[in-house]
């Protein structure tokens, strides 16, 4: 692996002072050198042909190349969604890169800051749960100057415990997806003069109407999963040349997914010829899941008949008290309780419709799978804009009524199956299943484009900070 310093002359000199004090060595060519090592190729600042063996026994390398970048992704289990593309990302690294990225998945704030930072969890569930004060907090807060106080703030109070939770894991990128990740770890990154060394990102998870906290202006990139989303950054300040359009990230395992529906239904112990729907709530399992089950639990059921004309499947993820207080009914049509699935490219692979809140994670899973969607609620805010996501775009409806949507459901089992198959190929149009990849090779280019003070060691940035 070989580089040759081709950025201005000042950063060439300010490298190289940075170099000599921890290395010590810088040839007349601008490359730097070091003895009998050979690397893969990875980030490179110039063509292979560039290359020049000084006397066949010197190696010439990229400054820090052959070591494996250090990538925090910041995240919250402030629903479930945060999660699952922090782990999509982390997957699609691993698949496109090998080794040449480690990948921390972490809640830097619970782990290292004190409240209310530390408890954002607890706070978000009560504040949903009583769904007027979420949405007082989300609306009063969209205000820049609000938000930007309030965390700055923050920011200066908890300085020191969120440097050394983010130094801890001595990051060469950053990427954040939650929406209030940006701006304290940003501050840090500022005050401690990293802002060249590492490479901060922001991977939106909202699909519409997104709070303005994850529009910030200091980010290296912006990821949009929806043209509406990348309207709304612009909006708010941020360049175009910040700004990338591929999709919301979902994990790896929906794109590479090749099993059939036949091969699943039997490994999911599922009836294999009855039309099956999924009815979920989220990662917490919330949403008017108990009525809506009860309800389908007798519309899918053909008195006149005496037969089942669906089954159904429910995943109450993190809600215990929802999947025992299910697991207790007695039921006229086959059903499926499941607590926290980790393996939802399965279950959703084996349903034919899916009924669920206006979560983004889940709708752009189903989409995927070319479900059919029934939104049967929303988080105000945040998921409202999800609503019309969907239904304009002919992939589902929206229904807050059980009934409304166990008559639907009914309908697509029987009557309507023309309906649900219109459905299925308009949410297989909306589908962007190799987006997290997209998202990763955006993030490996940018790495790349970097300049060679990127790579020098975190032990040295106490130096870096001196010269720069
Ligand atoms: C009138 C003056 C008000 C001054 C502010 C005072 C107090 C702030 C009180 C509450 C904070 C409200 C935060 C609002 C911003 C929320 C941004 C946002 O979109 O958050 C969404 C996430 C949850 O993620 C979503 O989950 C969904 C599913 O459930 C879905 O998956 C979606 O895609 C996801 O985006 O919400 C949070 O993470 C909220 C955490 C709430 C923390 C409450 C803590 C309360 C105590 C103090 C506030 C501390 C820090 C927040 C600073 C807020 C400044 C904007
Ligand atoms: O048992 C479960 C329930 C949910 N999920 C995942 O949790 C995420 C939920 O995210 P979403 O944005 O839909 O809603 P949130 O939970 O954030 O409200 C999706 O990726 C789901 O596939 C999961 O992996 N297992």
């Amino acid at each position: 692996m070989v580089m040759k310093v081709a950025s201005p002359e000042k950063v060439v000199s300010i490298t190289e002072k940075v170099w000599q004090r921890v290395y010590g060595g810088i040839n007349n060519n601008g490359y730097y050198y070091h003895h009998h090592r050979k690397h893969r190729r990875r980030c490179s600042y110039e063509s292979e042909d560039e290359y020049e063996d000084e006397d066949g026994t010197i190696q010439l390398m990229q400054m820090g190349a052959e070591r494996s970048k250090n990538v925090l992704i910041l995240m919250s289990d402030t629903g479930g969604g945060h999660r699952a593309s922090a782990e999509a990302i982390r997957e699609a690294f691993r698949i496109e890169f090998g080794d040449e990225y480690r990948i921390y998945v972490k809640d830097v704030w619970k782990e290292y800051t004190g409240w209310p930072l530390n408890d954002m969890e607890r706070s978000y569930k009560f504040m949903v749960k009583h769904v007027q004060l979420w949405k007082v907090a989300f609306h009063s807060t969209s205000p820049r100057w609000i938000h930007s106080s309030y965390l700055a703030a923050i920011a200066s109070y908890y300085a020191k415990e969120v440097e050394a939770g983010l130094m801890e894991y001595k990051p060469d990128i950053i990427i954040s997806v939650h929406p209030l990740m940006q701006h304290i770890p940003l501050s840090v990154l500022k005050w401690k003069s990293l802002q060249k060394k590492v490479i901060f990102v922001t991977v939106i998870t909202d699909l519409n109407t997104c709070h303005p906290t994850w529009f910030h202006p200091r980010v290296n990139r912006c990821y949009c999963p929806s043209k509406e989303v990348a309207k709304r950054a612009l909006y708010d300040g941020l360049e175009e040349s910040q700004i990338q359009v591929f999709g919301l990230p979902i994990r790896p395992s929906f794109a590479r997914a090749v099993l059939s529906k036949d091969d699943l239904r039997k490994e999911l112990e599922l009836d294999p010829d009855l039309p099956a729907v999924l009815l979920m709530g989220g990662g917490e399992g919330m949403g008017p899941v108990k009525k809506t089950a009860m309800v389908l639990g007798e519309s899918l059921y053909d008195n006149d008949r005496g037969k089942p004309i669906g089954q159904l499947i429910i995943i109450c993820g993190r809600n215990k008290a929802l999947a025992s207080t299910l697991e207790s009914l007695e039921w006229k049509i086959p059903v499926k309780v499941r607590g926290f699935e980790t393996q939802m490219e399965k279950w959703m692979g084996a349903c034919d419709c899916i009924i669920t809140k206006a979560g983004p994670g889940t709708i752009a899973e189903a989409l995927i799978r070319g479900l059919p969607i029934v939104l049967n609620d929303y988080i105000p805010g945040q998921e409202k804009g999800n609503v019309p996501y969907v239904v304009d775009n002919g992939a589902g409806v929206f229904t807050r009524s059980p009934k409304e949507t166990a008559r639907i459901v009914s309908e697509w089992f029987s009557t309507k199956t023309d309906e649900l198959k219109r459905m299925s190929e308009n949410a297989l149009k909306l589908a962007q299943p190799e987006a997290v990849f997209d998202i990763v090779k955006d993030i490996h280019e940018l790495a790349c484009q970097r300049g060679p003070l990127a790579n020098i060691p975190y032990d040295s940035t106490s130096s870096l900070t001196n010269v720069i």
